[in-house]
């Protein structure tokens, strides 16, 4: 479970990019995190993970403040960013070699997951080159198998999906629904609206730094007495004009 509670952050002090944020991301829910360009999902996300310091509130993950206990906080939970900074003079595997020391994941345990999860990706052939040569999507997929090698509870993904192939896609999705059904948190911030209706239990969408509507699709239907598609609404809900 994700609990953010009245978060806020400025970048200048002046301009509230995140205001009095409250929400609630429980165990076994697909959570879609959904806003316009520059509604503040990333800096959220970043608040959530630790990478940026909240001016005001808290956030707790599984019950950690991310603040006061950042190390055992981050041992609970896998983030996937928009942008993978991967260390490119490295081969494919002895990248997810370093990450699975830095996490101290059992041999075994490290085997395992490396193969099944480099076959579900399809970039199992490639671990023995250097991450230099791989395609934009194949650093992709290394991107997420690294984060998934240690079996965090929570996931953290922010717009995971963009770049991967129809088949990879599949079994990301697969994935992040065998997580969740197991009881586990999976949130991600996606703009593609059709792939939130396929495969989330509940959107939160937010713009300018404010939450306007956390639920499921037909709570957000039924609050906008619309049967509608959630792109209709989501553009009528975030329409400025
Ligand atoms: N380091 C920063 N310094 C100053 N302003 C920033 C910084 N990071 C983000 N912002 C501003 O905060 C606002 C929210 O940005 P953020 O990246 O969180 O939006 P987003 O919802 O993730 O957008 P996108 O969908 O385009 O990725 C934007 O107005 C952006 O310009």
């Amino acid at each position: 479970m994700i609990e953010i509670a009245q978060i806020n952050k400025s970048f200048d002090g002046k301009n509230q990019i995140i205001e009095d944020l409250t929400l609630t991301v429980p165990d076994g829910k697909i959570v879609g995190f959904l806003g316009p360009n520059g509604a503040g999902k990333s800096t959220t996300i970043n608040m959530m993970t630790g990478i940026l310091p909240i001016d005001k509130g808290r956030i707790s993950l599984n019950g950690i403040d991310i603040e006061k206990e950042p190390l055992k906080a981050k041992q609970i939970f896998g983030f996937v960013p928009d942008r993978s900074d991967i260390f490119l003079r490295l081969k494919g595997l002895e990248y997810l070699n370093f990450i699975a020391d830095i996490y101290q994941v059992p041999e075994e345990m490290r085997q395992e997951k490396i193969k099944y999860l480099t076959e579900q990706f399809a970039i199992d052939h490639a671990l023995g080159n250097y991450i230099q040569s791989y395609s934009h999507g194949m650093r992709q997929k290394i991107a997420v198998t690294s984060v998934l090698l240690h079996d965090p509870d929570i996931w953290i993904l922010d717009e995971p999906l963009t770049g991967l192939d129809p088949k990879s896609s599949h079994a990301l999705k697969q994935m992040m629904r065998e997580h969740a059904d197991k009881g586990n948190t999976v949130f991600f911030s996606s703009h593609g609206l059709e792939v939130v209706e396929q495969i989330c239990d509940e959107v939160a969408i937010i713009n300018h730094g404010k939450l306007l509507f956390y639920g499921t699709i037909e709570e957000l239907q039924a609050k906008y007495q619309t049967d509608q598609s959630l792109e209709n609404v989501f553009l009528e809900l975030t329409n400025d004009a």
